[in-house]
């Protein structure tokens, strides 16, 4: 059986003088050495993609974390640009069809970060913005460094509850996470279930309620740490395993 194929949607990025669709390294590699799975990196078109033409062709959807925020028109709210962005106007377009047409037909989903934040925004809930300067919550924000590995370093926990879907790879309790958000789930999606919070009330993973395959969402960076971490492997693991699963019904 060859390896499963997940899509990967990119986010648009100016170098060089053009634009680029591009994915991080990490997100690919922990789907590769952890998932075992292949990927293609999907362009972040603002409008033209057919996303069922995409989901045709492959067994997961990664939807990886990014330093852009999703739109705030996208949840019913006002945006301030120099306080609410940097926007992505192509990857929120991309990301949240597929995500509800993944989900619509039964295709695993992993969202990390940006990607966790995206599921609940194509779910129909909101998000809570700055959230370190509301009282009573941490500063989950990127760690003020040069060095990726400190950035990336585990340093916070967060509860999994008792019977949620990613207890079943993780077990139920703490763990230890990386953190570097500072935006989070503000209304949660009626089609959301909360599966991990952190002390300070922060929803930390979610998965959807009734889904027909793998479908959960992550605040913390499981990808950055999937060769070395266990839990941040055992998410990859599960979510390739039911890649594998949805490849094997396919054929
Ligand atoms: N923009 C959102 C999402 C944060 C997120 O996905 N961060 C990943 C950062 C990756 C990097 O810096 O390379 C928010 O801030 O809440």
């Amino acid at each position: 059986m060859p390896k499963p194929i997940i899509a990967v949607p990119a986010d648009v990025r100016e170098l060089d003088g053009t634009l680029w669709h591009a994915a991080q390294h990490q997100y690919l590699n922990a789907a590769l050495v952890a998932a075992d799975c292949m990927s293609v990196i999907i362009p972040a078109f603002e409008s033209g993609n057919d996303a069922d033409a995409l989901l045709d062709r492959v067994d997961g959807l990664l939807v990886s974390g990014s330093a852009s925020n999703v739109h705030p028109s996208l949840y019913g709210e006002t945006s301030d640009e120099g306080r609410d962005g940097p926007f992505d106007p192509g990857r929120d377009a991309t990301s949240l069809e597929l995500i509800r047409r993944a989900l619509a037909r039964g295709i695993p989903v992993l969202a990390i970060c940006r990607g966790i934040q995206e599921l609940n925004v194509a779910l129909g809930g909101t998000l809570a913005r700055e959230i370190q300067e509301q009282e009573g919550k941490w500063d989950h924000r990127k760690p003020d460094t040069q060095s990726r590995d400190d950035a990336f370093a585990i340093r916070q926990e967060v509860v999994i509850a008792e019977g949620s879907c990613i207890a079943r790879y993780l077990g139920a309790g703490r763990v230890a996470v990386n953190s570097l958000h500072r935006q989070a789930i503000g209304a949660v999606a009626p089609g959301l279930a909360v599966e991990a919070v952190a002390d300070d009330g922060t929803v930390e993973a979610v998965s959807v309620i009734g889904a027909k395959g793998f479908a959960v969402g992550v605040q913390w960076h499981p990808e950055y740490w999937a060769e070395t971490d266990q839990p941040s492997r055992k998410l990859f693991e599960a979510f390739g395993e039911a890649a594998r699963a949805y490849a094997e019904g396919r054929t």
